[in-house]
């Protein structure tokens, strides 16, 4: 069941200790969200996930693959994307070209069989069913720099999509979103469980209550509590470290 593991992670910065030995497990169909103060060390820790950074020690798995050693394009191979917060839109060109782009990136030899004449057509689906998914294909032929911040954040995510994840890693996709662009995230990161498995970095509580069937808790870059959001929300030690933080975002 469980998809993906990271066992005794660590991360130091000169003297600090940004990652400190952390284990998380991600399950087949599972949303789990990681939360913590700032500089509890989940930017660090994705970063690892994703391989921008290198761990000092520890492993990471996913489907029984070995990622510590692999590099961030391989990861994305072997089946685990990131959503980098819009910095990967081609802000200039269409949503249609900015997932065409994306669909034959990672197409390999997907639409081969299709053959040079029909792979154009194939391709233009894939791309629109992509948009489809995240609720865009109104805005298909729009040019992606000119949409609402919350159309952006669901580009960034079908192209995430776009490379068949098992593992999805969504980092903070909330972020700079008001109320009602946070509902629509919310829903469709719900949807979304049906495609991958999530691993949400979220500052906003009620999101993460709302989605994560788990979520673990991270203080100091050591994991404090795992469990469910009711275990969580209950645990007298989670609420400590977020008596007075919770209010600062
Ligand atoms: N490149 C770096 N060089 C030195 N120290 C770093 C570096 N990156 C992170 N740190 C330190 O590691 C610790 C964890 O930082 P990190 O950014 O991972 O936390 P975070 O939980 O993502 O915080 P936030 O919620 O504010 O983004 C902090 O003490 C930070 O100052």
């Amino acid at each position: 069941m469980t998809l993906f593991a990271a066992r005794g992670l660590v991360k130091r910065f000169g003297g600090v200790s940004a990652v400190d030995g952390v284990d998380i497990d991600v399950a087949d169909g599972e949303i789990h969200a990681l939360i913590g103060p700032n500089g509890a060390g989940k930017s660090t820790l994705v970063n690892l996930i994703s391989g921008l950074l290198r761990p000092d020690a520890g492993t990471l798995t996913l489907d029984g693959a070995d990622l510590t050693r692999m590099r961030a394009d391989r990861r994305v191979r072997a089946g685990l994307s990131r959503c980098f917060q819009v910095t990967s839109i081609f802000r200039d060109a269409t949503v249609r070209d900015n997932l065409l782009l994306a669909v034959q990136a990672h197409a390999g030899g997907h639409f081969r069989c299709f053959g040079v004449r029909d792979a154009e057509p194939a391709l233009r689906e894939a791309a629109f069913g992509l948009a489809r998914r995240v609720g865009l294909e109104a805005d298909f032929d729009r040019v992606a720099g000119a949409l609402p911040h919350g159309a952006q954040r669901k580009l960034d995510v079908a192209l995430a999509l776009a490379a068949r994840p098992r593992l999805l890693l969504l980092d903070e996709p909330m972020a700079g979103m008001g109320p009602d662009e946070s509902a629509r995230m919310i829903e469709l990161i719900a949807a979304l469980r049906r495609d991958a498995a999530i691993l949400l970095i979220e500052h906003d509580m009620d999101a993460v209550f709302q989605l994560a069937d788990r979520v673990s808790v991270l203080v100091y870059g050591r994991v404090l509590a795992a469990g469910t959001p009711a275990a969580i929300k209950a645990d007298p030690r989670v609420q400590s470290v977020y008596l007075g933080t919770e209010g600062e975002r």
